[in-house]
């Protein structure tokens, strides 16, 4: 899967950038409560818009992203000084209040995760194939402290479609996935996507934990 992803950046072929924010991020992420100042976790994040919009609304956001060119056009069209440097086995690259990390997600840890305290997932769970997505959510789930939220933008397709990336993943399948670590609320399901055979499905998580 890594090759084929860095292949797609390579080639261009990166139907899932939105050039827009997306309107969930807007419409949901004022009604979680995240405090402001919280530093916001974006994983498999591409070039996402949607990180800039946290970074204007007093988020500083860590995004990780496996490819290079992602990360560089991001900050090709951003303004402001880039700074680079290694850590944690990473390159990173910040511009203003967001720091890239290029790299595996799976290989961040904890340890590099110190000050997180909120999450945004838009096309990360659904870029993965089924079998690791349960890898996905236990390790989003360590690097989480309890009482942190989330908003996960996943994706419905209709019954019997198997296709992906982007892959469908049922209703079902998130509460399994996400609720042995996190309160899990669905907030919507959007229209079908004109011509794609999908439609978005918007939720709410809060990492459990002692007091959760
Ligand atoms: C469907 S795209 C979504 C990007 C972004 N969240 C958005 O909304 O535009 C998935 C992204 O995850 C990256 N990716 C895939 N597997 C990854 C991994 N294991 N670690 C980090 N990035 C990964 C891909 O290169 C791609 O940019």
């Amino acid at each position: 899967m890594v090759n084929e992803w860095r292949d797609r950046w390579r080639e261009g072929r990166i139907g899932f950038h939105r050039e827009q924010i997306h309107s969930s991020l807007v419409r949901y992420w004022p009604l979680l409560g995240v405090t402001p100042g919280t530093k916001v976790l974006v994983p498999l994040c591409g070039k996402s818009l949607d990180m800039r919009w946290l970074g204007q609304h007093d988020h500083p956001v860590l995004g990780i992203e496996l490819a290079p060119e992602a990360i560089e056009q991001f900050v090709a069209a951003g303004a402001g000084e880039i700074s680079r440097y290694r850590q944690g086995g990473f390159d990173v690259c910040r511009q203003g209040n967001v720091e890239l990390w290029c790299g595996d997600f799976f290989h961040f840890h904890i340890e590099q995760a110190a000050e997180i305290g909120a999450f945004y997932d838009r096309a990360a769970l659904i870029a993965l194939p089924p079998a690791t997505r349960q890898r996905y959510a236990f390790h989003l789930a360590q690097l989480i402290p309890p009482g942190a939220r989330g908003l996960l933008i996943s994706l419905i397709r209709a019954p019997g479609d198997e296709g992906g990336p982007p892959f469908g993943v049922a209703a079902e399948e998130v509460r399994e996935l996400f609720e042995p670590n996190f309160q899990v609320t669905h907030l919507e399901d959007g229209e079908p996507e004109p011509g794609r055979g999908f439609r978005e499905s918007v939720w709410a998580l809060v990492r459990r934990g002692p007091s959760v």
